[in-house]
């Protein structure tokens, strides 16, 4: 059998609704869930093989998007939230019951500073904005994955209209280069 990739890229990608304004996320506990609220849709969704997002069970991959982070607000239950990983970038805020990852904060200097990293599956709603391609794809091997098996998970992918990428896409990897640049003083300051 296939394995699975996620379960929002093995069953198709569902195009999202262009006018989705956002909704809430909830964490897995039967109860007294972790409630995050978002005041507007995901953007740049992706797959993410890398060891440190979180996914769900027996999936491969995370899918994982950005809100600004005015846009996120914890609405009920945030005693439960614990950081995953102090020394990360990204300050992954997760239940400490049940383990699920309900935002990331950047709060150190990044070029993705701002900007709240979310996983719209833990949603209630749907038309979140669908996964436009798949990042850090080789990372899965750090995790185990058998390497005869990666041409299988990128044709999947591809077959699915995502392109795949061992970091991130061209466009956040340019992003991340004119943040660099404008920093070093190679790139006129905004
Ligand atoms: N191969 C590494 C890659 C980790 C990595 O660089 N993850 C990316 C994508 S989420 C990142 O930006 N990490 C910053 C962080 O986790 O703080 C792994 O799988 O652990
Ligand atoms: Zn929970
Ligand atoms: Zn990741």
């Amino acid at each position: 059998m296939a394995p699975s990739l996620h379960p929002f890229v093995d069953a198709g990608i569902k195009k999202g609704d262009a006018t989705k304004t956002g909704g809430k996320l909830y964490c897995h506990c039967p109860t007294n869930k972790v409630e995050v609220t978002l005041a507007s849709d995901v953007a740049h969704n992706h797959a993410c093989g890398c060891s440190k997002c979180w996914k769900p069970e027996g999936a491969l991959f995370s899918v994982v998007g950005v809100i600004p982070v005015d846009k996120l607000s914890v609405t009920a239950n945030a005693d439960k939230l614990a950081i995953v990983d102090e020394s990360a970038a990204i300050q992954r805020h997760a239940c400490k019951e049940c383990g699920v990852h309900l935002y990331g904060r950047i709060e150190v200097e990044h070029p993705f500073k701002g900007l709240d990293f979310v996983h719209a599956e833990l949603s209630d709603s749907k038309g979140w904005q669908e996964p436009q391609f798949a990042a850090f794809v080789s990372s899965i091997i750090e995790q185990g994955f058998e390497p005869s098996g990666m041409d299988e998970v990128r044709a999947k992918f591809k077959k699915e209209g995502l392109e795949t990428y061992d970091v991130l896409s061209p466009a956040l990897m340019d992003l991340i280069a004119t943040h660099t640049g404008r920093k070093n003083g190679k790139l006129a300051k905004l």
